[in-house]
C-alpha cells in the first residue's frame, strides 16, 4: 500500500519576513480514496506539493511516498504522478510528442501514450501543438502525463481549473475511478463544493498549519450547526415563541415568511409549534454546505483548532 507521510514538515523561505510557508506539518493521504487538499490562498498546499516530490528541500521534517523520499523511488513516474502547473508543457510541441518524449525519457512503453490520451479526450488534439491548447486542454494534457507511468499515487494541484462543465464531470468520474482502483489521490482545490463532490477525506491547511484531517461528512457535522427552516401562517408569534425558547431566529432571505432557526432540529420545532398551536406550512432540517463549514474554519486564521482522526 502506497501511502504519502508528511513528518513534521517545515519549509521556510528566505526573504525581507521570513515566512513558514509551510509550519510543522503531519498527515497521511490514504490509499483507495480521494484526499481533498483545502486552504486558503498562500495556505502551503503547493509548497507541500513540491515538497513531497522532491522539488524543494524542507527546512525541516520528511515527506516521503511508500515510506521512502522522491529522490529515493527507482522508477517515480511509474510510483507518482503529479499534475502541478499546466504550463509546464513546451508550446512548440505537440501533446503527443509531449507525451512521447516524456515516456521515452523515464523508460516507459509507447503505448501508454495513446492510451493516456484515450483517457484523458486528447485524441482529437494530439497532433496539434501545445500553443494553441486552451487551458482546459492544457490542464487533460498535464493529467496525461501524469497518468503515464500508471501511478499507485497520484497528486493533483487543482485539475478542475479551467475545464469546462463536461470536463467537471469527466474529473469528478476519473478521480473516483482511480481511488476505486486502489491508488492514492491527492488533489487540490479553491472549491469546497465541487471537492465535496469527488473527495472522500479532507487535509485542510491554514498558513501552512493542519486545520482538519477528517472525512468529509465528519468536517461537516464538526464545523456547521443544526438549521431549519420553517413557513407558518403566524410569524409574529412563532417568532417570539422560538426566541422565548432561547432560539436564534433570522428571517431565510426569500422574503416568503420562511425562517430560519439556528441549532434546532425540525423534530424540536415541530414538537414547539404543535404545543402552541402555531400553525406550520413548511418544515424541514437544511444541510450546511461544506463551503459553509470550510469558511467557517478558515476565517478565523487564529484559531489553528486541529481535528484530527487517528488513521
Ligand atoms: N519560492 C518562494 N519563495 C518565497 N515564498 C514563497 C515561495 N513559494 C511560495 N511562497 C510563499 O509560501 C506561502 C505558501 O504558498 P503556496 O503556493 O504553497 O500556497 P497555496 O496554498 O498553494 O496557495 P494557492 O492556493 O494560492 O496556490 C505563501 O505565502 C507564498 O507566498
Amino acid at each position: 500500500m502506497t501511502s504519502i507521510d508528511v513528518k513534521n514538515l517545515t519549509k521556510e523561505y528566505a526573504g525581507r519576513r521570513a515566512a513558514r510557508a509551510v509550519d510543522g506539518l503531519s498527515f497521511r493521504v490514504e490509499p483507495g480514496r480521494v484526499t481533498g487538499f483545502l486552504g486558503p490562498n498562500g495556505a502551503g498546499k503547493s509548497t507541500t506539493m513540491r515538497l513531497v516530490l522532491g522539488l524543494d528541500r524542507p527546512t525541516s521534517g520528511t515527506a516521503t511516498i511508500g515510506g521512502r523520499p522522491y529522490a529515493e523511488l527507482d522508477r517515480p513516474l511509474s510510483t507518482v504522478g503529479a499534475l502541478l502547473d499546466a504550463q509546464a508543457a513546451h508550446p512548440s510541441r505537440t501533446g503527443r510528442d509531449h507525451l512521447r518524449f516524456l515516456a521515452a525519457s523515464n523508460g516507459l512503453p509507447a503505448r501508454r501514450v495513446d492510451e493516456v490520451l484515450a483517457e484523458t479526450g486528447l485524441e482529437p488534439a494530439a497532433r496539434r501543438r501545445i500553443r494553441g491548447y486552451s487551458l482546459g486542454m492544457r490542464q487533460r494534457l498535464g493529467i496525461a502525463a501524469a497518468l503515464l507511468g500508471d501511478p499507485r499515487v497520484l497528486m493533483l494541484d487543482e485539475p478542475a481549473n479551467g475545464l469546462d462543465p463536461e470536463g467537471i464531470v469527466w474529473i469528478r468520474g476519473l478521480l473516483r475511478r482511480l481511488a476505486a482502483e486502489g491508488r492514492t489521490v491527492l488533489v487540490s482545490s479553491h472549491l469546497m463544493n465541487e471537492t465535496a463532490t469527488f473527495a472522500d477525506h479532507l487535509v485542510v491547511l491554514g498558513r501552512g498549519r493542519l486545520l482538519a484531517d477528517v472525512p468529509v461528512r465528519e468536517f461537516i457535522d464538526a464545523h456547521s450547526r443544526a438549521r431549519v427552516r420553517v413557513r407558518t401562517g403566524d410569524p409574529v408569534r412563532l417568532r417570539a415563541t422560538l426566541l422565548a425558547k432561547g432560539w436564534a431566529v433570522g428571517e431565510a432571505p426569500d422574503g416568503e415568511g420562511r425562517w430560519v432557526v439556528e441549532g434546532a432540529s425540525a423534530e424540536e420545532i415541530g414538537a414547539v409549534t404543535a404545543r402552541e398551536g402555531i400553525p406550520v406550512f413548511e418544515l424541514a432540517d437544511e444541510r450546511a454546505s461544506l463551503e459553509q463549514a470550510y469558511l467557517a474554519l478558515t476565517s478565523d486564521a487564529a484559531e489553528f483548532t486541529t481535528v484530527s482522526q487517528e488513521v
